[in-house]
């Protein structure tokens, strides 16, 4: 018996078929967002993810109300924006100069400790998104998550036999956590922390290939067991599993190759979030906040 919903997953046959998946799903989760006050706080990963985002929201074109949107990096490498491995640097890249302003960049100077390059971020984040947070979390309204074939997700990557350099705890709520030592070059980054990934309203995984199938049947396994399984420990992306159960698995049928049972999707192939759990807590937000 599992007490809690299992990840909707939605698998395409290809590219194409898997950008209309998150495109459908983006629609239906930013009208339903739309009836809230306030900004729509998307988190976005790098790597692999921008372009195929940047398709999408093209493709959305007017559904977007961009206005309303804050684009947020979940984790970002240091070094210049002009650099082609700067996660920001490709969402600029990508984009029309008129939605520049609504992309928030971590506010990364290369003079900057990571420490400092964190704090900064941290400070940026609170003042953005100070209102929607739940107790001492940032809470995002969406989180679009990409994965590396050794399981990490956004730059929180499998602590090896030397323990991963964790700067302290750089203030009482720690949203974002910095990385000296990363095994995927560049080796310096920031990353928003498991909290906060895991407070989201809802949250998407993308992930494409066979070198990534097993990471994807892991992540599955942890998603459908009440406790995390042994196997699951060491892949941060298994580790990610919101306090709502609001998660989505939008995959291609290479890195859907290990799993072998799936419950069958609901018709609309994009089932709504639970979104009456998701009013309960806006509520209990609001009761929070009259206090
Ligand atoms: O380095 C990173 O890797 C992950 C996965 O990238 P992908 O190209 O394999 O999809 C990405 O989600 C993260 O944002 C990035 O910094």
């Amino acid at each position: 018996m599992v007490f809690h919903k299992p990840p909707s997953v939605i698998i395409s046959k290809d590219q194409d078929e898997l950008k209309e998946n998150v495109q459908k799903f983006l629609t239906a989760r930013i009208q339903h967002l739309l009836e809230y006050h306030g900004n729509i706080n998307i988190g976005v990963s790098g790597g692999s993810m921008p372009k195929l985002l940047c398709e999408v929201w093209k493709e959305m074109g007017t559904i977007i109300p961009w206005k309303k949107m804050r684009i947020f990096m979940v984790d970002e490498r240091i070094v210049p924006i002009t650099h082609p491995d700067s996660n920001y640097g490709q969402y600029i890249a990508e984009l029309p100069e008129e939605l520049h302003k609504y992309v928030i960049p971590a506010p990364i100077q290369e003079q900057d400790s990571l420490h400092q390059a964190a704090h900064n971020y941290e400070t940026t984040l609170r003042k953005e998104i100070a209102p929607e947070q739940m107790g001492s979390t940032a809470r995002f309204d969406i989180l679009l998550l990409g994965v590396g074939p050794d399981g990490h997700t956004c730059s929180i990557f499998p602590s090896t036999g030397t323990e991963r350099r964790r700067l302290p705890k750089l203030t009482d709520f720690n949203w974002v956590s910095a990385v000296s030592d990363s095994p995927k070059p560049p080796p310096k980054r920031i990353t928003l922390t498991m909290p906060v990934l895991n407070a989201a309203k809802n949250v998407a995984f993308i992930i494409t290939g066979k070198e990534k199938a097993h990471v994807v049947k892991s992540m599955y396994t942890a998603a459908t067991s009440n406790t995390l399984p042994l196997a699951s420990q060491s892949i941060p992306a298994a580790q990610v599993r919101p306090m709502n159960n609001n998660l989505w698995y939008f995959i291609d049928d290479a890195a859907a190759s290990e799993l072998k049972s799936i419950p069958p999707v609901p018709e609309d192939a994009i089932p709504p979030a639970d979104d009456e759990e998701e009013e309960e807590e806006e509520e209990g937000d609001d009761e929070e906040d009259e206090e």
